[in-house]
């Protein structure tokens, strides 16, 4: 039986004298961490790479339609916001994670609750406008860009397309450690990130759970759903301070919503502490986790794993650079089978 802190020795090479060591940090989700994947002049390379290619500013998908987004979160339906339902409401609908002594501030330079209460009474929402407090937070998120869930750069890098050595090479050595065949491994892409001071990434899902959507994809597109198996994540450099990758409930006995959001636990700008499991990035060091389980049918993708929640604490002295991989499925095996046999004909010839 596995067991958080098993390691496991992995020969990249036959006759190597030193094996990766591929080590158990967490059951749910399945999660590993294998140090000196990558050696100092690779994770420069790819850092080099993407600076000459230049990053652009990452942002997160917001699907709904314009006017569908605001939507007040008056979960007890008692007519009136409390300060934390004004926090869901605000998350919810422009995707920025204030805490309470923001909202408060707001409060005041806007004057919507005009008896100081902190609560936004009937009386008060009837002349409140979502427009206003949107101009209001436009215009705060020019100062603190760190409230939104996202803040970092990034750049999408093919090695399908390229002959670079340092990718090709790092695509074997994930095909080892994952034992998964390299057709399954040469399906992917490598984004790379870039944090700066206060850079993190809220806890999010990689993956989407089962749906009726027709396709499986890699990266938004059309109607088609993100179907990430695993993902293996690289860190390109020593992080002066903070900056480690969060799994707020990590082999928590059950994954519960309502704790998630009383605990605030998705805002990994200011409540990373509170995580169960936090990872130090450290130069070279890989980490892969299971987004989804095996159907036990098929022994293909299966249902998402709830407790693969994860995202990248503030970096709070220094910069971040990771490179993320993702390995995808879909849960069609024979059309994902055929696909892949495909690739490996083409190759051959
Ligand atoms: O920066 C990290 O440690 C996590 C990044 C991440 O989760 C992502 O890019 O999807
Ligand atoms: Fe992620």
């Amino acid at each position: 039986m596995i067991q958080a802190g098993d390691v496991k020795a992995i020969y990249l090479d036959e006759g190597t004298a030193n094996p990766l060591l591929m080590k158990t940090l967490s059951l749910k989700p399945l999660l590993f961490e294998i140090h000196n994947v990558l050696n100092a002049e690779e994770c420069a390379h790819f850092i080099n790479v993407a600076k000459e290619k230049g990053l652009q500013k990452s942002i997160t998908t917001n699907k709904r339609p314009e006017h569908e987004r605001f939507v007040l979160a008056d979960y007890d339906q008692n007519q009136e916001l409390s300060v934390e339902e004004m926090r869901w409401t605000i998350e919810g609908s422009m995707d920025i994670y204030l805490d309470d002594e923001d909202i408060l501030e707001m409060y005041r330079k806007t004057n919507v609750d005009k008896n100081e209460d902190g609560i936004i009474d009937e009386v008060e929402l009837k002349s409140f406008t979502p427009k206003h407090m949107q101009a209001y937070l436009s215009d705060f998120l020019k100062n603190q860009p760190e409230k939104h869930s996202r803040f970092s750069e990034q750049l999408w890098l093919f090695p399908r397309n390229s002959t670079d050595e340092v990718f090709q090479s790092l695509q074997k050595r994930i095909s080892k450690v994952t034992e998964l065949a390299p057709e399954i491994i040469k399906k992917s892409d490598f984004q790379v990130v870039r944090y700066d001071k206060k850079g993190h990434y809220n806890a999010h899902y990689d993956s989407t759970r089962k749906s009726n959507l027709p396709c499986c994809v890699e990266e938004h597109q059309g109607d088609c759903r993100i179907c990430r198996f695993m993902t293996a994540l690289a860190y390109l450099n020593d992080v002066e301070e903070g900056g480690e990758t969060a799994f707020p409930v990590a082999d928590n006995e059950t994954v519960n919503v309502g704790v998630i959001k009383d605990k605030q636990l998705l805002n990994l700008n200011k409540y990373c502490d509170r995580a169960n499991l936090k990872i130090k990035p450290e130069l070279g060091k890989l980490v892969i986790w299971y987004n989804h389980f095996l159907d036990p049918d098929t022994d293909w993708l299966g249902e998402m794993d709830r407790h693969s929640i994860h995202g990248g604490c503030s970096v709070t002295s220094g910069e971040k650079w990771i490179a993320n991989f993702w390995i995808t499925a879909s849960h069609d095996k024979e059309k994902d089978l055929e696909q892949m046999f495909k690739t490996l004909m083409k190759d051959e010839l």
